[in-house]
């Protein structure tokens, strides 16, 4: 579904991706692992073209996108849930989600029917502000707005990263119903090894900007682990 060869990431004169390769197969989950700081969220960030410059290849379902910009790449069907959310406080959650329908190729500005199976809070306080939602609510909200983009392609970073236990339960069942009973393909940066086991069919692990290890989860060994992941 998406290839990816040799990718190279810049912020200003700093070369932070160095040469990612990667086959991202459709319908399935892949988590990206690794220490603090070793470029996975830019490697998501430069997926959506939001480094300062990147160079390589990305191929999209047969669909050239290496030189694609950001809005581009989410009209191609990629959606991108940053690590912090960032969603905007003032506005209600029906703004929230609506903001991702903005990127769709057919414009049609509604909250797809499957955010109310998600996330049912979500829909029962359409009319609140985003910023009075928990963490956990707004990164279900985040989640959604993502998906109201509707998109092929989803990528993750970190979504349960400083989240109360009850609600890292529910987004956690979400990404899974998302892949298993939707088929959406998915790229997971993850901490937690327990949960990237369980969900993902692949993994990634990276080291200083680029790829030590890859393969079916299956080969994502406790030695692994320890060796690119414990400080
Ligand atoms: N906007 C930026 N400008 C300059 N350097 C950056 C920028 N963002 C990240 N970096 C640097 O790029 C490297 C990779 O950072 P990145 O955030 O991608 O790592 P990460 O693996 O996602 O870490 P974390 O798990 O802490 O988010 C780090 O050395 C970081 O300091």
């Amino acid at each position: 579904m998406l290839s990816i060869k040799n990718l190279n990431s810049y912020y200003g004169r700093s070369h932070v991706l160095q040469g990612i390769s990667l086959e991202v197969p459709a319908g399935r989950i892949t988590s990206v692992l690794g220490r603090n700081g070793t470029g996975k969220t830019t490697f998501l960030k430069t997926l959506m073209a939001l480094t300062d410059r990147s160079t390589g290849a990305l191929v999209l379902d047969g669909q050239d996108i290496s030189s694609a910009q950001t809005h581009q790449r989410a009209r191609a069907g990629i959606a991108y849930v940053p690590q912090g959310r960032e969603i905007i406080p003032d506005f209600t959650v029906r703004e929230n989600i609506l903001m991702g329908s903005f990127a769709r190729a057919d414009r049609k500005h509604v909250v797809p029917e499957l955010v109310g199976e998600l996330f049912p809070y979500l829909v029962e306080n359409f009319d609140r502000q985003g910023g009075l939602l928990s963490g956990g609510q707004q990164q279900q909200l985040a989640i959604a707005r993502a998906l109201a983009t509707g998109p092929k392609l989803l990528l993750l970073d970190e979504p349960n990263e400083g989240i109360q236990p009850s609600i890292v339960e529910e987004i956690e069942r979400a990404i899974v119903r998302l892949n298993r009973e939707l088929g959406m393909t998915v790229i997971l940066v993850e901490q937690n090894i327990a949960f990237a086991r369980e969900a993902s069919d692949h993994f990634a692990m990276m080291e200083k900007g680029s790829i030590v290890a890859q393969g079916p989860v299956s080969a994502l060994t406790d030695d692994l682990v320890h060796r690119h992941m414990t400080v």
